[in-house]
């Protein structure tokens, strides 16, 4: 991946804003179901963590709440110290259906943050420009999304969110749908990303491995309503050795996790509503 300059751009983050997240006594509910319960969290700035647990354990709910896109029935989310109500360009997100604009090129949806901050089009093309090179993808700066491989999508989909220097990352599973050979060259990619911006990363993975090879911490969540179960230091160096799975330090952690989210999946898996579907 090529190493440019990023071109100066105006947009909203300032200096000051740090990129630490905090979620303080959260509890969230759709309707009767707790998806949260009390959730304490603190995420601080520059900190790359992954959020882990078994399905339904509430936590894309959880990166909702930082993403400004729902509000917690009780308990406060604040960025930077600041009560997140809305989406904002200084928290970037990528999900997993690579949610481009299908109607723009790779260059125009990467350009869209800029564009909305008011820089001209020549200043946001160009500085989307420099991104799609970051990203290894300037070959394709005029292709729409549908002529993009999946691994390409989400390439375009991070400069999109990185281009508007955000100050947290929300990452929703953003490589559960690529094979494992994208996957791995995407993670590096990321690190990459990640440790030219420093910016805080949340990110939700159902993949243990994964998860060991990103983060400095590993969050376990439980099973519905989704507490934390495991707040776990990644013990390993960085960046990650190519050998990292042959870490002593890895295998442990990796056993550690997929225990307690075993425990948990079969927990929900034998809750009462799922055997009240079928009775005996
Ligand atoms: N908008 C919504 N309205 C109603 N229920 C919802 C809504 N969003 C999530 N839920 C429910 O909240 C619970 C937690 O969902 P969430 O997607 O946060 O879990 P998850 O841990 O990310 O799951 P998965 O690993 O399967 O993606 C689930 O039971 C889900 O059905």
């Amino acid at each position: 991946m090529v190493k440019s300059p990023t071109p100066t751009l105006s947009s909203p983050r300032s200096g000051a804003a740090t990129g630490r997240v905090e979620l303080r006594k959260v509890s969230v509910a759709f309707g009767a179901e707790a998806v949260l319960s009390n959730v304490d969290l603190t995420v601080e700035a520059g900190e790359f963590v992954c959020v882990i647990g078994p399905s339904g354990s509430g936590k894309s709910t959880a990166l909702n709440l930082i993403a400004g896109l729902l509000t917690p029935a009780s308990g406060e989310v604040l960025v930077s110290g600041e009560p997140v109500r809305e989406p904002g360009a200084e928290r970037g997100v990528v999900f997993q259906n690579y949610s481009l604009f299908p109607w723009k090129t790779a260059l125009d949806n990467v350009a869209f943050g800029p564009r909305m901050q008011g820089n001209s089009r020549a200043e946001a093309r160009r500085a989307a420009f420099v991104w799609l090179e970051k990203v290894g993808l300037s070959a394709y700066a005029s292709r729409f999304p549908a002529t993009l491989s999946g691994g390409m999508q989400q390439r375009v989909a991070i400069a999109r969110a990185l281009i508007n220097r955000p100050a947290v990352l929300l990452m929703d599973e953003p490589f559960g749908a690529l094979d494992a050979q994208t996957r791995a060259l995407m993670q590096e990619l990321l690190l990459d990303l990640w440790s030219n911006s420093r910016c805080t990363v949340f990110f939700v993975t159902h993949d243990v491995e994964e998860a060991l090879i990103l983060a400095d911490r590993v969050i376990v969540l439980s099973a519905s309503p989704g507490r934390i179960l495991l707040d776990l230091p990644v013990r390993l160096p960085r960046p990650r050795p190519s050998d990292v799975f042959a870490y002593q330090a890895f295998n442990c952690a990796k056993m550690t996790c997929l225990k307690l989210i075993r425990q948990e999946s079969r927990l929900a898996f034998d809750a009462p509503e799922v055997v009240q579907c079928f009775p005996r």
